[in-house]
């Protein structure tokens, strides 16, 4: 499971000790989870993660310019770039090149015809994603709690491992596995207390909530 949008050393240690697989660190302005580069370096310093890193870091992207690349492939050196924006394959395999890290491709969804965009990203991603669409005019693409039906994608397969995001939280997420058959699952703001205020208490409660619904 991934905890997205982590902002303080406090709150990335609380997502590693809980147990989850991926954190996310927001490169991208609008957000109110933005941290730049420098800021990431940082915070992964201070959470005691800078040299030996017990969980995949993942960098959250929206069509991002070559010199952003450049700053989080130099000052964090992730282990994933996550691509939110409308990024083509083409551009994913320039992302993987000037970064020297792997791909997780969004894909938003409305209905079940958005499904059919995943299979062009077969060779350009190592995961896929699929959140809800946001609607036409919004601040931000992802991270604002907003869920779709998740029983769209029940017995769907797809050419690489996939996330569920969109609108999870502690109360939901094991209803949202049953009824995706997700492999993997990815939150935001459902573990927050306000718009990029995590709660390390939810994030616990998260991660526990999926760990008692996956089988071992
Ligand atoms: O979280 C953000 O601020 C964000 C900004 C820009 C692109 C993506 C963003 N978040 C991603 O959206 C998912 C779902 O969020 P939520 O759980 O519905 O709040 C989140 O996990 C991030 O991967």
């Amino acid at each position: 499971m991934k905890i997205c949008g982590l902002t303080t050393p406090e709150t990335l240690r609380a997502a590693v000790d809980a147990g989850a697989d991926f954190v996310g660190l927001v490169a991208y302005p609008r957000s109110p989870r933005a941290v730049s580069p420098l800021r990431a370096a940082a915070l992964l310093e201070e959470a005691g993660m800078a040299r030996e890193r017990p969980v995949k870091v993942v960098v959250v992207t929206v069509n991002p310019d070559d010199a952003l690349l450049k700053g989080i492939a130099d000052w964090i050196a992730p282990n994933f770039i996550q691509l939110h924006g409308s990024e083509t394959p083409e551009r994913a395999q320039q992302v993987r090149a000037i970064t020297g890290a792997g791909i997780i491709k969004c894909i938003p969804v409305s209905g079940p015809a958005d499904l059919e965009a995943a299979s062009v990203w077969s060779e350009a991603a190592d995961h896929l994603m699929f959140d809800a669409r946001t609607p036409e005019g919004s601040s931000l693409p992802g991270g604002m709690g907003l869920s779709f039906d998740w029983t769209m994608l029940k017995g769907r397969a797809f050419a690489r491992p996939w996330f569920l995001a969109g609108g999870l939280n502690p109360d939901n997420v094991a209803q949202a596995l049953g009824a995706s058959g997700a492999p993997m699952v990815d939150v935001s703001s459902g573990v927050e207390s306000a718009p990029g205020v995590k709660e390390p208490a939810l994030i616990a409660a998260f991660v526990e909530a999926v760990r008692a619904t996956s089988p071992r």
